[in-house]
């Protein structure tokens, strides 16, 4: 009898040897045997053990098939995970939350925890495996995340049913309320990293502009903001009719009318992601078709200056016998269109896209369009006419929204936004000069802006009635030179030919202040 205690406590050493024993053998074959056979043996043992366990494994990988795309499963996870496993599990790891003003905690890597639900007890457990590969020639490792569910097979219904629907539909609302808007950009300097970098980088959006603040028509207005709030709530109306929720709108007018602006309000209003897309850095239709591709739904995929991104002008041009005026806008034009494609390259060259306007059309409506959903597609330019009409044309570009020069009632909004002010005897005076010359609201803003703290309301009006003053003034010497030019050319050559010249530059006069 006296025995026993001492063979139990053999059997225990001996027991305690042999598993030191297969775990260093174990940590040795980890570490140098090759990773083609590891994973073959790896793979054999898990299937023996799997005939054994009364335990059922479920994996949610990050990537999984075509890797083009975090898998949707994995990113609600994650959310799921991360709101219910701050309670119990130990290692965590913090990002900054929505706003900036808290820390989000989600579970780090490798790191267990234990979910019940309706009596099952369910073992999650953030992992990675890591395997060799050889993207650019160049030995690298690339990991693959996933997260594994471990539960008793008797539950196998209800965890591979209701439970794991449960788990994506609240990691989904979690997203959606935790979610800090992003505003995304296709970086010119991108170089290509291996798939699980995506091509886009991204900051937190942040623009304040909202709608009710915008100078706009009322009407134009309430119009715009109904047209977007019935996009976003007509998922089953697009399923009914069979067509991809999405839709395309075209924001023209001349430099400083809002166009920027207003996406940044749709953004707000909406509560989507924006896709800054610099056409001119992608550099062929695949890869624009790629950058679609990792787009996420509830986002706005905008095109800034189409016309200045592509040439996708060519059709319009005319030929033989323009006039003189008509070459100087050209070239005009042409500089203008240069300088702004080296800004948005931000000075840094580039311009070699050989994306093509078929490319950009099946961007908008191809059969890749259909991913994601819920997508608003935004062109901006200040020059319409110049755009393909197939590129514009209802279906693709839905909604054509002309953003002009400032009205009145415009103005009414930028002075209750800027001065707190919702009328002034000075109104009547602006209201005047308004209607003899145009404005755009970005003038009116930048006349309405305190520039010292001593600058009070009446003074910002009076600022706004001499800027109003200058271009009236200015905009009678063009009429004055022109007319002087064109009496002058119909004395030299006297031919009515001209007169036409003389019509196209009084509009120009009126076009411009
Ligand atoms: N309709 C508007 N309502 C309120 N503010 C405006 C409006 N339009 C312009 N602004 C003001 O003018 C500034 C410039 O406007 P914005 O950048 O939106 O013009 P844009 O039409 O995009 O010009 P561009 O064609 O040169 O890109 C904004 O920061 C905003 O303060
Ligand atoms: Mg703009």
């Amino acid at each position: 009898m006296e025995m026993v205690p001492s063979t139990m406590a053999d059997m225990w050493t001996k027991m305690g040897s042999t598993l030191a024993s297969f775990m260093f053998i174990w940590a040795v074959f980890r570490q140098y045997c090759p990773y083609e056979l590891r994973r073959y043996f790896e793979k054999y043992t898990h299937t023996i053990m799997g005939y054994f366990s009364p335990y059922i494994k479920i994996s949610v990988h990050e990537f999984t098939g075509d890797r083009l795309k975090r898998s949707e499963a994995y990113v609600a996870v994650e959310a799921y995970l991360s709101a219910n496993s701050s309670k119990t599990a130990k290692r965590l790891k913090a990002e900054m939350g929505k706003d900036s003003t808290n820390l989000v905690l989600s579970m780090d890597e490798y790191e267990k925890v234990t979910d019940e639900f309706r009596g099952a007890k369910i073992w999650w457990v953030a992992s990675k495996t890591v395997s060799p590969s050889r993207p650019m020639g160049y030995y690298q490792e690339q990991e693959k995340r996933y997260y594994r569910l471990t539960f008793h097979k008797r539950y196998r219904e209800m965890i591979t049913g209701a439970y794991l629907e449960h788990v994506v539909k609240e990691g989904k609302e979690i997203r959606v309320r935790n979610r800090q808007r992003k505003l995304y950009t296709n970086s010119p300097c991108y170089k290509w990293p291996s798939y699980k970098q995506t091509m886009w980088s991204h900051i937190v959006f942040e623009h304040p502009a909202r709608f009710e603040t915008m100078a706009l028509e009322p009407s134009n207005k309430k119009d715009i903001i109904e047209d977007l709030v019935t996009f976003s709530q007509s998922r089953e109306f697009y399923s009914r009719i069979g067509k991809v929720w999405k839709r395309g709108y075209l924001l023209y007018g001349p430099p400083g009318t809002g166009k920027s602006t207003m996406i940044a309000a749709m953004a707000n209003l909406l509560n989507y992601d924006v896709y800054d897309l610099e056409l001119t850095a992608v550099k062929d239709n695949t890869e624009l078709r790629k950058l679609l591709i990792e787009t996420t739904s509830k986002s706005i995929i905008v095109i800034e200056d189409i016309d200045c991104s592509l040439d996708l002008t060519g059709q319009r041009k005319k030929k033989g016998g323009k006039a003189v005026a008509d070459e100087d806008k050209e070239k005009m034009e042409k500089e203008r269109r240069e300088a702004k494609e080296e800004s948005n390259n931000g000075g840094g060259g580039g311009g070699s896209s050989r994306v093509t306007l078929s490319g950009l059309l099946n961007f908008i409506d191809g059969l890749w369009s259909a991913c994601g959903g819920e997508r608003l597609i935004v062109f901006t330019t200040n020059y319409v006419e110049k755009l393909d009409p197939a590129l514009i044309r209802r279906g693709r570009m839905d909604k054509h929204i002309e953003l002009s020069y400032c009205s009145f009632e415009g103005f009414k909004v930028l002075a209750k936004n800027y001065l707190q002010l919702e009328t002034h005897p000075l109104f009547d005076t602006i209201d005047g000069l308004m209607k003899e010359v145009d404005i755009t609201p970005a003038d009116v803003a930048e006349s309405l802006m305190p520039k010292s703290p001593l600058d009070n309301a009446e003074k910002c009006l009076w600022s706004l009635i001499h800027a109003l003053e200058e271009s009236k003034e200015e905009a009678a010497k063009k009429v004055a030179e022109q007319e002087e030019t064109s009496s002058k050319q119909i004395k030299d050559h006297g031919t009515p030919a001209m007169e036409d010249d003389v019509k196209h530059h009084e509009n120009n006069v009126s076009e411009k202040p």
